[in-house]
Order: C-alpha cells, then structure tokens, then sequence
C-alpha cells in the first residue's frame, strides 16, 4: 500500500489576519504541510510563523522573499500549493509568478480586475496548472447565493449591501461583485427605472455591479465581513443576510481548495465549483 505524501503549501501574506488563520488550520492537518511563509512586514521577519499564528512552534522558512520560496517549493516531490492572502496591488504578480514555478495558487485575495482575470486563465490554461480564484471561502456564503440565484428568478429589483471592517483595501467586496455577476448569468436585467432618480450626494446610490444591481459598501471597525442581497416587489421584501464572527469560518473552504487544485488544469472561480 502506498501512502500518499502530504501536500506541501506556501502561505503568501501569512502575518496577515487571514495568513494566521491558514497557517493555524494547516498545522492542524496531517495531509497538509507548511513548507514556508512569506509577509512583507517587517515585524514578521525573524518570528516563528506558528508563534505569531498561536498554533506552537512550527520550524519553517519566513521571508518577505516571495520568487525564492516559490523556487523552493518547485523542488519538492509533491505538486505544490500557494495559498494568497496578501493585497489587491500584489495578487495579480503573485498569481503569474507562482503559475510560472508549476506552482498551484490557492487565491483568496480579492479586487482582480476582469481582464486581470482573463488573462491569468488564459495563463494557466496555456501552462496547464490548476489556479484557485475563489473571492469567498466560506459556506455560509455560498448558500446565501443560491438563495439570491432562486429569488432572482421571482423578483424584478434587487440591491446589495456589504459591510466590512475598515482595514479592508478594496470597495466594493470581491464577494458582492460575484454576487451581482451570479444573478446577472441568468441574462435578466433588475431595478426598471420608476422615476428620474437625482443623487444629491455623488455615489448616494451606491455602485451599478453586473445587471445594473447596486452595490452598497460599508466600512466600519467592529465589523468583520457581512452580506445582505434585498429584494423588492409590490408589498413584499425578501432579505438574504451572511453575517461572519470569525475568520475561522473560511478554513474549510481554504482547506478543500487545497486538497481540490492538485488534478486542475485551468483556472476555476469561486467555492461553489468545488462542492
Ligand atoms: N476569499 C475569502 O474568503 C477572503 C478574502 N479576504 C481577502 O484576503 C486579502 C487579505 O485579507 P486580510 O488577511 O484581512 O488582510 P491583512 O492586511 O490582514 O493581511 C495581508 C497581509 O499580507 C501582507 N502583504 C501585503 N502585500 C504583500 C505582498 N506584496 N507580499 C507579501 N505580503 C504582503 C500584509 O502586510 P502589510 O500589513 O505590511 O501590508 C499583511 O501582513 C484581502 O484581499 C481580503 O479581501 C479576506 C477574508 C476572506
Ligand atoms: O476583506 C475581507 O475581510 C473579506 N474579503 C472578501 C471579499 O472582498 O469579498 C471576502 C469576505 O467578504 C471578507
């Protein structure tokens, strides 16, 4: 019988507050092994990456040098997994980079423009690696779509409301423009204008996502990551609401994905491809 090596993972943006996460629920896994961490903080350098992450010592490379790492990983025996929660500025470069090494990415980050995503499945088609976009890991998520996909074949005027923590970089959420492009696949367009809208305030209305839904985008500390789709018909409105308490939430999610990319050989977008 032979026993299958455990998947070796690199973590790009593992000082972050998701990166811990994963750095904490791999360490927890025996199919899954981290091989290296990369930050560009520098009060990461010179940590141990288990320590800053709660999860006990765990004696692996941390650099903020990402193309060694990458290189690094390539040498191993197994096919090797990146796992991206670092920034808007930086995925699209990471993503390339890691595709180049033969290197699977695992991408949680979001704010990739859509060329940004045509082009890197052009990428990893071409190179014929698996690449993982995947704008929300979370379950509870994915249901919530499916609702708002049944719903949206009933109702005519639908809006978006997401509301974070206000350390995030990029508005609207990577989640709520997948959201609208969902509901928008089915070819029906939302919201038949009842009046000549004014804004008094620019950006009043919030932003016009695929099949003019609106998008609303609220930023406040004591937030974490929430999601309300809202639909409206005569006499009745129909609220689907995603409220997260912990980034835990997200772990299986990034797990499954890590498990899944290995046999891909194009790029796939979004968790419910995977379930
Ligand atoms: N798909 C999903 O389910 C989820 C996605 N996200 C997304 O993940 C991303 C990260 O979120 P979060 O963990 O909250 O953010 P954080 O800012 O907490 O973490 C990002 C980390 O990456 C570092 N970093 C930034 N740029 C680079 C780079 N070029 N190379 C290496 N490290 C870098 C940051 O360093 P520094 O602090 O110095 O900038 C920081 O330590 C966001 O895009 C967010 O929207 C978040 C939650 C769930
Ligand atoms: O920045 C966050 O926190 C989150 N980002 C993702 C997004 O932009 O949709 C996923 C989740 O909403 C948390």
């Amino acid at each position: 019988m032979t026993s299958q090596l455990p998947i070796p993972v690199l973590v790009n943006g593992a000082a972050g507050k998701m990166g811990r996460e994963v750095v904490k629920a791999i360490a927890q896994t025996n199919d899954i092994i981290l091989i290296g961490a990369v930050d560009r903080s520098p009060e990461f350098q010179g940590q141990d990456i288990g320590e800053l992450a709660g999860c006990g010592p765990l004696e692996v490379p941390v650099t903020d040098q990402f193309e060694p790492m990458l290189a690094m990983l390539a040498q191993e025996k197994q096919l090797g997994v990146m796992v991206d929660f670092t920034h808007p500025n930086s995925v699209y470069n990471n993503i390339r980079s890691a595709i180049a090494y033969g290197i699977r990415p695992v991408v949680g980050t979001t704010g990739l423009s859509p060329e940004q995503l045509h082009d890197l499945a052009e990428f990893a088609d071409k190179a014929s690696t698996g690449c993982l976009i995947i704008p929300n890991f979370s379950i509870g998520m994915v249901l919530l779509q499916q609702a708002a996909i049944q719903a949206s074949q009933h109702f005519d005027h639908v809006e978006i409301i997401e509301l974070h923590h206000n350390q995030k970089a990029d508005a609207p959420s990577g989640t709520a423009l997948q959201t609208a492009q969902m509901l928008a696949e089915f070819g029906k367009t939302f919201n038949p204008p009842s009046v000549q809208e004014t804004e008094k305030l620019p950006g009043a209305r919030g932003s016009l996502g695929d099949a003019d839904i609106r998008i609303h985008s609220i930023r406040l500390p004591g937030l974490i990551a929430h999601q309300e789709v809202i639909f409206g018909a005569a006499g009745q409105v129909y609220t689907l609401r995603h409220d997260t308490s912990d980034r835990a939430c997200y772990m299986p999610g990034v797990l499954l994905a890590i498990r899944k990319i290995i046999p891909l050989k194009t790029l796939v977008y979004g968790l419910e491809k995977l379930l």
